[in-house]
């Protein structure tokens, strides 16, 4: 299990990660999903031990992770894809890995066929990789121990809808089998395949959390009217969360709430409804799309 307790990390006056607090079940795949920005790798970073935390906790299995005995053998850590040296072939990276926790070398091998390595692919170097091989080399890497805990920092980027769903089997294979795993993304749809339980966090803070079915059940509303950018200054005058998707207006409110501040506007409707996971994608594209204010602002006051 991994426990986060009230964890913060400041750079300077900026909370990068801000009274962060969950928990990652054995036996489930626990999403971590978040725009860019959000806090994901720092948190991942501080859980560890590559970054020391401002203030709070993070533990597997009740220990820091600096204080475990052979880490690699207890978790799995892929944090960056591209941090394998380029020059070695993709079998060179697994046998280090396995010489230095005291692996017989058929690990190797168990583990490439296990991702889907071709020994052909295996003998090339790893410079010449793409990214999605280079990530199913990071996950081989984090299996060789046979860890019970899985921190992967966006493991799916790069993968193919194929690679995605290989991913998935495997993952829930290994929560089957008891296995804790965390993992990180910046995409809804991707994590939506993959995780049971997903945390959303964004700008440094938690924001939703639960069990997936849960989350997605959260109803919000799906509204269209002739003027949608009215449609949304109305609903934000009242207070209401509002995000233009590409055909329509999404938003965590009641369709009777936002039924209510249009009518308030006179903004005409010309479509309402409850809509299910309506709530949590409209949390996560406001996330994105207060973010991309703020680049736009930035690029504003730049120019
Ligand atoms: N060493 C550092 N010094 C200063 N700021 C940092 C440092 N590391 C991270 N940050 C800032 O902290 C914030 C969170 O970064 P982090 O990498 O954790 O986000 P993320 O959610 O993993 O994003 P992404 O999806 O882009 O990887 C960002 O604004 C980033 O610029």
């Amino acid at each position: 299990m991994i426990e986060v307790k009230n964890l913060s990390k400041s750079y300077g006056d900026f909370r990068a990660v801000d009274d962060v607090s969950f928990v990652c079940q054995p036996g489930r795949v626990t999403g971590f999903l978040g725009p860019n920005g959000a806090g994901k790798s720092t948190a991942m970073r501080m859980i560890t031990g590559l970054t020391r935390p401002s203030s709070g906790t993070a533990t597997i299995g009740g220990v820091n992770y600096a204080d475990i005995p052979n880490p690699a053998s207890q978790v799995g850590v892929l944090l960056d894809a591209s941090a394998q040296h380029g020059g070695r072939t993709g079998r060179e990276v697994l046998t280090i890995g396995a010489q230095t926790m005291g692996l017989p070398s058929a690990r190797v091998d168990e583990m490439l066929a296990l991702v889907g390595l071709t020994p052909k692919e295996a003998k090339r170097r790893v410079r010449n990789y793409s990214l999605g091989m280079r990530q199913r080399l990071g996950i081989a890497h984090a299996l060789l121990g046979d860890p019970r805990v899985l921190i992967l920092d966006e493991p799916a980027n790069g993968l193919d809808p194929a690679g995605i769903h290989w991913m998935r089997q495997l993952l829930r294979e290994y929560a089957n089998r008891g296995g804790t795993v965390m993992l990180s993304s910046h995409l809804l749809h991707e994590i939506q395949i993959i995780a049971d339980d997903l945390i959303l966090i964004g700008h440094g803070r938690i924001v939703s959390m639960g069990t997936k079915d849960d989350l997605l059940r959260t109803t919000g509303s799906r509204v269209r009217a002739r003027d949608n950018a009215a449609l949304i200054r109305a609903m934000q005058a009242a207070g209401l969360e509002a995000v233009q998707t590409s055909d329509a207006v999404t938003s965590p409110a009641t369709p009777e709430e936002v039924g209510l501040a249009a009518a308030a506007a006179g903004v005409p409707l010309l479509e309402l409804r409850e809509a299910d996971g309506a709530g949590l994608e409209a949390k996560f594209l406001q996330l994105t799309a207060d973010d991309q204010r703020d680049v736009i602002a930035a690029e504003g006051a730049l120019a």
